[in-house]
């Protein structure tokens, strides 16, 4: 009887910590956020989210996106890495890190990509063998209950910028992938369900563009989005933020996605996520 579906915008997921702020920045800068139904949490609950599919398009953590891959696409040239420090995904150690062997690390639980990093670190670079458990990303519980820990995101940022007046070692994991391999690390992808791309093509691309707008935008007002974030924070500046958010790394370009490739290939090694299919990762191409 002529009943018209009713229109819905996608279901975007967008990660509340200040990694992803100058993408916020850019797209509510252009009007985008207008044409789209955001959904800010932190990076594990949008992992879960997209993956149950009650997201149609978000950023998912590298480690979620390899086990789901069958199921996804990638938005071409858009991630969150870095190539070199990335300052906010750290090891914090209270004793050196060839020490940790059969220790306790606390591995932070909004962290799926940067604690399988750290894991792979310790073990094949340190060569040691601590003992892991997972914990709320509270670093100083975590210190208490451990030798060392591993957080993400604005915890992981304050406590290198706490670290001078603190008894602890960081190791900055952007930084230690890129001495290790020579290559960026790529910790988040933004990605489409295939069964929504699929249904609708033309949603996606319009979306996928205004993320490109969006990145773009911000990376030419790096300094105004520092300034308008560090009004919210206690003790890091607008220099400080400025300088974390050009060491981010929003691209994914064809040395990102050899990063990528590599993470992938030592991850399947140990059998913690089945291997890339051949030529992957696969991408929308709307
Ligand atoms: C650079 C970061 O990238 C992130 C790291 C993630 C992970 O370790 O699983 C997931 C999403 C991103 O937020 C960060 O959170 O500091």
């Amino acid at each position: 009887m002529g009943c018209v579906p009713a229109l819905q915008r996608p279901r975007v997921g967008h990660i509340q910590f200040l990694n992803c702020l100058p993408i916020y920045w850019g797209l509510m800068r252009s009007g985008a956020l207008i044409d789209v139904d955001l959904f800010k949490d932190s990076p594990e609950r949008l992992n879960t989210a997209l993956v149950a599919g009650d997201l149609d398009i978000g950023p998912i953590s590298l480690v979620e996106y390899l086990r789901h891959a069958d199921e996804l696409l990638l938005l071409p040239d858009l991630a969150v890495g870095s190539d070199g420090p990335v300052l906010s995904v750290n090891l914090v150690s209270t004793s050196p890190l060839s020490s940790l062997d059969g220790r306790r690390v606390a591995l932070g639980a909004t962290s799926r990509t940067g604690v399988l990093l750290a894991q792979m670190y310790l073990e094949s670079a340190v060569g040691v063998r601590p003992e892991y458990f997972n914990s709320p990303p509270d670093l100083p519980r975590m210190l208490d209950e451990a030798d060392a820990a591993v957080i993400i995101g604005d915890v992981a940022l304050r406590a290198m910028h706490d670290a001078p007046q603190q008894p602890w070692d960081v190791t900055d994991l952007g930084e230690a992938w890129r001495t290790w391999t020579g290559l960026p690390m790529v910790f988040a992808a933004w990605a489409v369900r295939r069964d929504f791309a699929a249904a609708h093509p033309g949603l996606v691309k319009d979306v996928h563009e205004a993320f490109l707008r969006s990145k773009e935008l911000c990376l030419t007002e790096l300094d105004e989005v520092a300034a308008a974030a560090a009004r919210w924070e206690e003790t890091l500046s607008a220099e400080s933020l400025a300088t974390y958010f050009r060491a981010l790394d929003f691209s994914l370009g064809a040395r990102q996605v050899e990063g990528l490739r590599e993470f992938a290939r030592r991850a399947a090694e140990r059998g913690t996520v089945p291997p890339l299919p051949p030529g992957g990762p696969a991408f929308f191409e709307g």
